[in-house]
């Protein structure tokens, strides 16, 4: 599943938002747009909707793109391939719009599962149909309820088998590190300084890096031990080895 080489994992977190051009050489991507804000300030949204493969809304998250680009040229140009969700959020007059525009739009009442999930469903549906194995982008990961922000993580240790999924908000990106190497390809121009390895869903993991401010040397890190935050890339390349899946969150200066 893992770009790897020699049990080594490759990752750049930025290669969606720098993107020029389709590129055939990485994986394609879905991009679920989540029920948060889009910033009108994140320069990059184009960038990651017109390279992804597959865009879907999660529910609520129909309103956030509508209402990004209201009273703009750019609000045709963005048309979601799905909406889907137990449509408590979406707002009918937006629903009636994405439907005129050709978005399918998708409701399951399931209250065990959350919209993200659903999205993530369906994506895998539309795997078996086409046999394209995507990665995920899910945009709006982070931000007002803590419920949600920690269900968004949950995913990514749920699905660490399965696929890659990188959880984007306005100022960060997160990925989950399962235990092994790891070589991160950071862009300076783009990322950090700031970043953390948060050892969260495991009872603590023992960590080694490089490339970092403050780099940890066989370190044990566990919520009431020591985590690392407010770290700094000072490498365009950090490693990272872990005995145990930790949370890899960088800045984004976007
Ligand atoms: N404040 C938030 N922080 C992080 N993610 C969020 C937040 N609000 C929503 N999301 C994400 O967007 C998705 C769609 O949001 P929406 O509000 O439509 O969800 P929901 O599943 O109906 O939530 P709920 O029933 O708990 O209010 C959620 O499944 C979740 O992944
Ligand atoms: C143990 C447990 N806790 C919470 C919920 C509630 N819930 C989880 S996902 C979801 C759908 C949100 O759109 C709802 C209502 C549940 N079912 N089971």
């Amino acid at each position: 599943m893992s770009t790897s080489l020699k049990g080594v994992c490759f990752w750049s977190v930025t290669k969606f938002l720098t993107r020029v051009g389709k590129c055939i050489s990485e994986p394609p991507y879905a991009l679920i747009i989540l029920n948060q804000p889009i910033s009108r300030r994140n320069n990059v949204f184009h960038t990651l909707w017109e390279n992804a493969n597959l865009k879907i809304c999660a529910d609520g998250g129909g309103n956030q793109l509508y209402e990004a680009f209201e009273g703009t040229d750019k609000q045709q140009m963005y048309i979601p391939h799905y909406i889907r969700g137990d449509l408590d959020s979406l707002r009918d007059d937006v629903k009636d719009f994405y439907i005129s525009k050709g978005a399918e739009v998708e409701r399951d009442p399931d209250q065990n599962s959350t919209d993200f999930m659903k999205c993530i469903e369906l994506v895998r549906r539309k795997e078996r149909e086409s046999s394209v194995k995507h990665e995920i982008v899910a945009l709006g990961t982070f931000g007002g309820r803590v419920d949600q922000a920690m269900s968004n993580i949950h995913y990514l240790y749920k699905l660490k088998n399965e696929r890659r999924i990188y959880l984007l908000s306005d100022q960060n990106m997160t990925i989950l590190l399962d235990k092994g190497k790891h070589q991160i390809h950071c862009n300076q121009a783009i990322e950090g300084p700031s970043c953390g390895i948060i050892p969260i869903g495991i009872e603590r993991a023992i960590v080694t890096t490089t490339g970092l401010e403050w780099n940890l040397t066989n370190s044990s890190t566990s919520f009431g031990e020591m985590i690392s935050t407010s770290n700094h890339l000072t490498n365009d390349i950090v490693m990272i080895e872990t005995d145990s899946p930790i949370l890899w969150t960088v800045e984004l200066k976007i």
